[in-house]
């Protein structure tokens, strides 16, 4: 496959042609009596029409036949969705799971659709607010169907996104961002998992960066947002359209394809951006920093400096802190903290935590760093060295009290039911006769 072409940055406003028909995108207006081609215009909005300006997302697509074409959509159970979360008790323990099984191909084909199980999540899609998040392990590529809505992260083979935006190649270390309402279909190369965050009702932005300054983290100019790419593929069979709405899949059939964008502009994109890029900033003096230093992208709630998620990142970087405790400290947080690993070992976890598999510390649940990790770093030479080489482990970040689904408590049979060791050997070493200034 040739190799694909982007367009860099977050949030601008981009305009894209497909190569084959130069000149698709009208000139100095939206809707034209007629299109250029003999194209439909079709605009797609994130946000509402009077959202304030630095919000205002929508993005103008001019196409071979509006989407409206299609047949109604039937509703259609899928077991793995969860979109309600009252189906167990809830939980409040610290919750593990080893990684997530991929079903073998010799043993049937499962597409993206048919692979995404919601783990956890809260609030409601019809209020347009909250999370769910999910995992998808497959090992087929999606045909001739497709969905909408996503943030990926790919953890084990890369994924080819189509979108009617145009086409990204995803690949472990990288994440993608499919916003709402915009249809897309996934081709796999093998046996493929990842996590998925969705987000109702608002979008991922970049995080502010106070006394950083105007550089830093995520930069802007390192996101990548796919060119037009059209097919006028007619699908005699019919294209099967899946509408995730109200928490439930929706059918509906088509007779074409509906990647039949030539042109579009606009700032509501799908896009990508790999993790390696990100610019860490972190103590040069001593003490852990807060995880937040990590932010790559938060999605606001209405609350100021509250997040409804951040998705947060722990990469490769140095370890200089002077008279520290180097690994997270001990903590109880008043957000809940779903975290997975991509590659590598995180520091506060060396073992049990492992690529493919995911945790999560609610609200107020105590964690922090195992035995293990605590012996060995309380009596740690500290010299300046490298931390999670070859390491990438993530956190999704929310302020909202996550539940987890049937699925992520006893269907998936995942659930490391000795989580709770890692800290029983943490013992006291309290001495009532210690003197300021003794070790
Ligand atoms: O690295 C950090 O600064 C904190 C990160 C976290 O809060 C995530 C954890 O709670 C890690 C853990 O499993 O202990
Ligand atoms: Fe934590």
């Amino acid at each position: 496959m040739a190799e694909l072409k982007y367009m860099t940055g977050f949030g601008n406003e981009f305009a894209t042609e497909d190569p084959r028909c130069q000149g698709a995108l009208p000139d100095g207006q939206n809707n034209p009596q007629v299109c250029p081609y003999g194209l439909y215009a079709e605009q797609l909005s994130g946000s509402a029409f009077t959202c304030p300006r630095p919000a205002n997302k929508r993005s103008w697509l001019y196409r071979i036949r509006p989407s409206v074409c299609h047949k109604p959509f039937t509703a259609v159970h899928h077991e793995g969705l969860v979109d309600r979360w009252d189906e167990v008790e809830p939980d409040p323990n610290q919750l593990r799971w080893l990684p997530f099984a991929i079903p073998k191909a010799a043993e049937g084909k499962v597409d993206f659709v048919m692979g995404l199980h919601t783990i956890c999540g809260a609030g409601d899609t019809r209020a347009r607010s909250g999370i769910a998040i999910h995992v998808y392990t497959c090992n087929s590529s999606m045909i001739d169907r497709w969905v909408l809505s996503l943030y990926f992260m790919p953890q084990q083979g890369k994924i080819l996104i189509t979108t009617e935006f145009g086409k990204m190649m995803v690949e472990p270390n990288e994440i993608c961002v499919v916003q709402q309402g915009m249809r897309f279909s996934v081709d796999v190369f093998g046996e493929t998992r990842g996590y998925v965050l969705e987000v109702f009702g608002v979008h991922f932005e970049l995080p502010d960066l106070g006394p950083i300054g105007a550089n830093g983290l995520a930069n802007p100019r390192d996101f990548l947002v796919p060119v037009a790419w059209y097919e006028d593929r007619e699908v005699p069979g019919g294209y099967t359209v899946v509408n995730k709405f109200q928490g439930k899949l929706f059918l509906s059939q088509q007779h074409f394809s509906p990647f039949d964008v030539v042109a579009w502009h606009g700032n509501y994109t799908p896009y990508k951006y790999n993790l390696d890029n990100f610019m860490a900033v972190n103590t040069v003096t001593f003490d852990h920093a807060d995880p937040s230093i990590f932010t790559v992208l938060t999605a606001k709630s209405t609350r100021p400096g509250v997040a409804v998620a951040d998705f947060v990142i722990f990469p490769p970087r140095w370890g200089v802190a002077d008279h520290t405790f180097r690994p997270p400290y001990y903590h109880r947080n008043c957000m809940s903290e779903f975290m997975g690993l991509i590659k590598g070992h995180y520091e506060a976890k060396e073992e049990g935590f492992l690529p493919g598999g995911a945790s999560l510390h609610s609200i107020m649940t105590p964690h922090g760093p195992d035995v293990d990790c605590f012996e060995k770093n309380s009596t740690a030479m500290l010299k300046p060295e490298r931390v999670a080489e070859e390491t990438m482990a993530f956190m999704f970040e929310s302020s909202l009290s996550m539940v987890v689904t049937r699925w992520g408590l006893q269907t998936c049979q995942r659930l490391d039911k000795n989580y709770y060791k890692c800290w029983e050997g943490l013992q006291s070493h309290f001495n009532p006769n210690w003197k300021p200034g003794s070790k």
